[in-house]
């Protein structure tokens, strides 16, 4: 069974692929945050941008099997003439409940398949597009794949820390605080961000366009 909180279809906002047609399947749940408020500052990851509690939102609910799945991600897709297929997971994490099974189902149907994951569980085999966001102190099982994308800035999680990883592309990107009770850090990461870039130029400003823009 699988848990999916919402799905839809949208541009991809974030990293590398920023720009990209994609669907987005959001599944329920972290290993790192409850997803309630009252948990926040106890929590692994504090500055969480995303609700990722229940399947009830666009497009969620509970699917018995990777078929099933797969089929309802399919839908989402406009136009299976023009262009491949693309399918983001992300959560909540995903690698709670992204197995060989659906991973199988979806490139039977024609999709490519990127993950953002936190990089603290196991990946299983087969996604072509891996994009790893360390959380503090907790400790990567991944440490290879297409993009490290490091919210920043993060008192326990500096760059350096990451930089010698197999990853292909490595990206900053400014950390949103608009939510939290700093808001007016929200600048202060940007400039910081900006700054690092030019600093060190193995590492690309990841701006969060979808928020910019104003779409999911
Ligand atoms: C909501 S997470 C879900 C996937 C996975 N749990 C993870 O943390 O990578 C999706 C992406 O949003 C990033 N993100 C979460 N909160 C953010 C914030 N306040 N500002 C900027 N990026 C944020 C994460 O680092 C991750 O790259
Ligand atoms: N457009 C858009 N791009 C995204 N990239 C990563 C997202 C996420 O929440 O994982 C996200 C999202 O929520 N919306
Ligand atoms: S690990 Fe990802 S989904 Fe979990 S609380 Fe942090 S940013 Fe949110
Ligand atoms: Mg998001």
């Amino acid at each position: 069974m699988y848990h999916v909180k919402e799905a839809f279809y949208t541009l991809q906002g974030e990293g590398a692929q920023a720009g990209r047609a994609s669907v987005f399947c959001r599944f329920s749940g972290c290993n790192l945050w409850s997803g309630r408020e009252k948990d926040r500052s106890s929590a692994q990851c504090q500055f969480c941008d995303t609700g990722f509690v229940g399947t009830d939102g666009l497009n969620g609910g509970r699917f018995h099997d990777a078929p099933a799945l797969a089929q309802h991600l399919h839908a989402l897709w406009p136009d299976s003439t023009h262009g491949t297929p693309y399918v983001v997971f992300t959560g909540g994490e995903p690698l709670l409940q992204l197995d060989n099974a659906l991973i199988n189902a979806l490139h039977d149907s024609g999709f490519e398949i990127a993950v953002e994951t936190n990089g603290t569980l196991p990946a299983p085999e087969g996604i072509d597009w891996l994009c790893v966001s360390p959380k503090g102190l907790n400790s990567l099982a991944i440490t290879t794949g297409q993009e490290l994308k490091l919210v920043y800035p993060q008192d326990d999680a500096a760059p350096e820390a990451f930089a010698d990883l197999a990853f292909t592309h490595f990206l900053l990107q400014p950390m949103d605080t608009s939510f939290l009770p700093d808001a007016s850090a929200q600048e202060k990461a940007v400039s910081q961000a900006t700054k690092y870039c030019l600093n060190h130029p193995q590492w690309r400003l990841s701006m969060q366009i979808h928020k910019i823009a104003g779409f999911a």
